[in-house]
């Protein structure tokens, strides 16, 4: 049986995601309460194999709680003599899901009748605001203000409604979120697809423990008979020194990497990795506006790892290869 952890309660779109890359009647889901808690429950539940969390979204771009999560594994690993960061979890697989948002309430309701419970609240997992903010102010000024609640998921958020509505139905909250998390707590579908962008989809990773006397875990095989291979490295260049990023592109450019995304978070690093007792303003300088980077680059049969890993450990303060996995045919669509 495979245990896969994936932000729950049942009905989330990482639900849905975990359910596509593994649909077998073999795999265990087990909901976690936050995308942190699959990071950690991965890394240290040895009985958990697998986790499902959501990286960014056609619409709205980054999710930024899993980048930080891919930072901050970083940070907390770096070795202190060299710049390669370890970890026990590596992305071994990309899902993309169709993210069609419905507004749901907990029981039947005419939004436009005046002698409807009353309704000031919605709640969604904070990445949906920007994926409907155009369909909520069109709502507000039909319905009145609206209070946008964030929730730990779009199902955790309709779960809300649900209970808080049965304990008093002369208020009602209102979620957004799936079908399936209508499905599972039994929500009214009020209204549908409520994204301002058709095709509004978000791609998710499939992380994997790595045993201790593995390198590289293997990529799982593509559940659509894609063949094209990504690598997803993060990695700091040196502050204030002019040209350390084009340095390190570089190093791909000249092995013929062709790079398919960068996007960078804020980055704080552990002072002098705890080397030395930094002057204040080193401190300063050195905790404020840097930059982490993730490049993710096509893989290639001929790559040869061990050259680009050399050159890019010579340029980098810090970096990792957090995987190779192939690419999704939902990438495509
Ligand atoms: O709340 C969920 O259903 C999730 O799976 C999380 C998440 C996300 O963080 O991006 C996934 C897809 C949607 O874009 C909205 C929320």
């Amino acid at each position: 049986m495979v245990r896969v952890a994936f932000l729950g309660p049942f009905g989330t779109y990482s639900h849905q995601a975990a359910l596509q890359q593994f649909p077998s009647e073999n795999t265990t889901f087990i909901p976690q309460n936050t995308i942190s808690d699959c990071f950690a429950q991965l890394s240290s539940d040895d009985s958990i194999e697998y986790a499902v969390v959501p990286l960014e979204n056609s619409t709205n771009g980054q999710v930024v709680f899993t980048y930080d999560l891919l930072r901050d594994a970083l940070v907390e690993s770096q070795d202190s003599e060299t710049s390669l960061t370890t970890s026990n979890i590596e992305i071994v697989a990309e899902q993309y899901v169709s993210i069609d948002l419905c507004l749901i309430a907990p029981a039947e309701i005419d939004l436009f009748s005046s002698d409807r419970p009353k309704i000031g609240r919605v709640y969604s997992h904070p990445q949906v605001w920007g994926q409907a903010a155009q369909y909520l102010k069109k709502l507000e000024e039909k319905v009145g203000p609206l209070d946008k609640v964030d929730a730990s998921s779009t199902s955790g958020a309709l779960k809300l409604c649900c209970d808080s509505y049965r304990n008093n139905t002369e208020f009602m909250d209102l979620a957004i979120a799936g079908r399936a998390a209508a499905a599972a707590h039994g929500g009214i579908i009020i209204d549908a697809p409520i994204n301002d962008k058709k095709g509004n989809t978000t791609r998710f990773l499939v992380l994997a423990r790595k045993s201790l006397n593995r390198v590289l875990l293997q990529p799982l095989p593509p559940v659509d008979g894609e063949q094209q291979k990504i690598t997803l490295i993060a990695f700091t260049a040196e502050p204030d020194k002019p040209g350390s990023l084009v340095d390190v592109l570089t190093v791909f450019k000249e092995h013929g990497l062709n790079m398919c995304s960068i996007a960078s978070r804020p980055f704080h690093p552990q002072v002098n990795n705890g080397k030395t007792t930094p002057t204040n303003s080193q401190q300063e300088l050195q905790h404020k506006w840097q930059y982490i980077f993730f490049v993710e680059i096509c893989d290639r049969e001929e790559n040869d790892w061990n050259s680009i890993s050399r050159y890019i450990a010579e340029l980098t303060c810090s970096y990792r290869i957090w995987g190779t996995f192939y690419r999704s045919g939902g990438y495509y669509k």
